[in-house]
């Protein structure tokens, strides 16, 4: 589903963020992407959606080289990733249901299908009852748990998460990592970058360790054992 061949990633000011990574995630998987700052997670994940292009190697995308890619496939991949971040990205003036079908929207969805869509899945996500709130009348977990539902609407084929419990209580963590292996044991990779340790090590997923914007360690069942 993602491979990434000989990949270096040199952005414009000389910095080499990634360097020459092979590795490949495969369709179902649930993978840890773990180390310090800096050391190249998020230019990573840029390199996935192609917000960046590769220096160097390819980077493939459901069997798609995403150097390849022409202008107009761009959206149509990037639909099959659902993201999900730290600060939740929620639109402010829009309830939870809106937000959801926001994303419905913007690809062409008729409002039928909104409509029978969005009490789904915050359903699925423990947020039936709350499609009508704002983000700012919602518990920080509960606008993690609208981002996620926005982020599976459209049933991507994987869930990019960048450190989605950095603003979450360890409790309220929890409840959000049951549902990411939910929505992964449906069937939906997932790549989550993290400094989590305590979850990393409780849920003995692959780990994936950068440091440097190399590859230090790729581990099935792996712990975060930060190389700092
Ligand atoms: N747009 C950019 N232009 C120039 N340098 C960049 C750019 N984005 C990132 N970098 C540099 O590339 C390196 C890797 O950064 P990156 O953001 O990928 O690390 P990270 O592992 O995601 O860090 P963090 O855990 O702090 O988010 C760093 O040295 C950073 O300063």
């Amino acid at each position: 589903m993602i491979q990434f061949y000989n990949v270096s990633k040199i952005y414009d000011n000389g910095v080499k963020a990634i360097s020459d990574l092979t590795f490949q995630i495969k369709k179902g998987e649930f993978v840890f992407l773990v180390g310090p700052s800096g050391a190249g997670k998020s230019t990573m994940i840029k390199l996935i959606t192609r917000e960046e292009l590769p220096s160097r190697g390819h980077v493939m995308f459901n069997g798609k080289n995403c150097l390849r890619m022409k202008g107009r496939e761009v959206p149509h991949m990037r639909r099959k990733i659902g993201m999900v971040f730290q600060d939740f990205r929620l639109l402010p003036q829009k309830t939870a249901a809106e937000n959801v079908g926001f994303a419905l929207e913007i690809t062409g969805a008729s409002g039928k299908e909104i409509k029978r869509a969005v009490p789904q899945v915050l359903e699925q996500v423990g947020l039936k009852d709350k499609g009508n709130l704002l983000p700012s009348q919602m518990s920080g977990g509960e606008q993690q748990r609208v981002a996620i539902a926005r982020a599976i609407v459209n049933n991507p084929l994987v869930i990019i998460a960048d450190e989605p419990t950095g603003n979450l209580d360890p409790d309220t963590s929890w409840e959000i990592m049951k549902l990411f292996q939910d929505i992964n044991r449906r069937g939906t990779t997932i790549l989550m970058a993290t400094h989590d340790s305590d979850i990393v090590d409780t849920m003995k997923k692959r780990v994936i360790a950068l440091t440097s914007g190399s590859i230090v360690r790729d581990e099935e069942s792996g712990v975060y054992r930060c190389e700092l």
